[in-house]
């Protein structure tokens, strides 16, 4: 169990951790979230007395500094590429242990863990940032930890990767360990994670469930299709506080279209109108429309995503906040270009996802 009281940290007038106070039970993923700047970094750091600041944070009842071993206690990884450079893996791992008191053997059965063993006498400063991951988590359980501490241990993993740490932390997880990891993946965290700690500008947003978050900062609505969905929505419009919309049917195809009409003709018939409902719950409609004999196809309650949930609940709480892009060119005085003077530069295209980042890590 981690018990943080107070963390508190200001760098000159801006205060990046603003009291923030939360516990972390053993035997689930309890994910850490917020924003970009939110302080999360500064947070762990704080948390393993790594950043000078106020407030106290307490492993099983002892603070950090009191641990004898504490890599035997708690595995961290707050930096990706943190490691040796010279060293190779392995070499890296043999020092750590050798001043933990951790046998040697144990360096090879982590790095075979978490797949390094192919490259463990390699030097990891020309490990992919994917492969530093990897080194990081095999450093952080190195000493078979009660608690692990990871910010972003996701970032550069490839997809299996990404579902190989979802397994790996969950797994931990279940074998009564504390784990506190921080993601940007919300959809990844949505898989991972039992409970969160949500934070904005360095102050709490959420500590809870899951669901009780996406509950708190999402609305859930009600999808109802009917053959007789007018007069249900007519029926639903008189409760109160209760919103209808109707949802439009897919589009059919033109009818002189003879392939989309073979398309639809084996698709079956159309399905029958939809109806989203919210303000109620989802027995309610299905009790409404048996009260009045209307025969239902679908009843089906709509949650929100956890991305919903947090772009709500800290959409206030952004520090960097994105601006349209205008075309390049539209600076003042680009219109005074004379004609025959250099074409102005096509419009700036938005960047891809997955693509080629200036300045970022490969
Ligand atoms: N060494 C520093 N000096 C001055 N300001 C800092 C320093 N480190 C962090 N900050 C500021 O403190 C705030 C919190 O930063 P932090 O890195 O903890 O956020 P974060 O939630 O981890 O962000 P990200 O998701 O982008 O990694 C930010 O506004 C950041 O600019």
């Amino acid at each position: 169990m981690i018990t943080a009281q107070g963390l508190y940290k200001r760098y000159g007038a801006k205060t990046a951790v603003d009291h923030l106070s939360f516990e972390v039970r053993p035997g689930m993923v309890t994910g850490f979230l917020g924003p970009n700047g939110a302080g999360k970094s500064t947070t762990m750091r704080l948390m393993l007395d790594l950043d000078n600041g106020g407030g106290e944070t307490l492993f099983d009842g002892r603070k950090f500094g009191t641990i004898a071993h504490p890599m035997r206690e708690i595995g961290a990884v707050l930096e990706s590429k943190a490691f040796h450079p010279t060293r190779t893996a392995r070499n890296h791992l043999r020092m750590l242990a050798a001043g933990s008191g951790i046998a040697f053997h144990r360096v090879d059965e982590v790095l075979e863990f978490v797949g390094l063993t192919e490259v463990k006498n390699k030097k990891p400063k020309n490990f992919s940032l994917g492969m530093a991951q990897r080194l990081g988590l095999a450093q952080a359980l190195l000493g078979d930890p009660q608690t692990l501490i990871l910010d972003e241990p996701a970032n550069g993993l490839d997809p299996s990767g990404i579902h190989w740490l979802r397994t790996v932390l969950k797994s931990l997880a279940d074998q009564g360990r504390t784990i506190f990891v921080s993601s940007h993946l919300l959809s990844e965290m949505a898989l991972m994670a039992d409970q969160l700690v949500v934070i904005g500008r360095g102050k709490m947003i959420y500590n809870g469930d899951v669901d009780g978050f996406v509950r708190d900062f999402t609305q859930s609505s009600v999808l109802v299709r009917s053959p007789q969905a007018g007069q249900l929505a007519e029926l639903l419009r008189r409760v109160d506080g209760v919103t209808v919309e109707e949802v439009p049917a897919t589009a059919r195809p033109a009818s002189d279209d003879p392939a989309a009409v073979a398309a639809a003709a084996a698709a079956g018939p159309p399905p029958s109108p939809a109806l989203r409902v919210s303000g109620i719950e989802t027995a309610a409609v299905g009790e409404l429309a048996f009260q009045n004999t209307i025969m239902l196809h679908e009843l089906v309650t709509q949650t929100a995503s956890l991305e919903t949930a947090f772009i709500t609940a800290t959409g206030e709480s952004e520090e960097y906040v994105a601006h349209d892009l205008g075309p390049a060119g539209s600076a003042p005085g680009a219109a005074e270009v004379p004609a025959a003077g250099p074409p102005a530069a096509p419009p700036v295209p938005p960047s891809q996802p997955g693509g080629p980042t200036p300045g970022g890590a490969a």
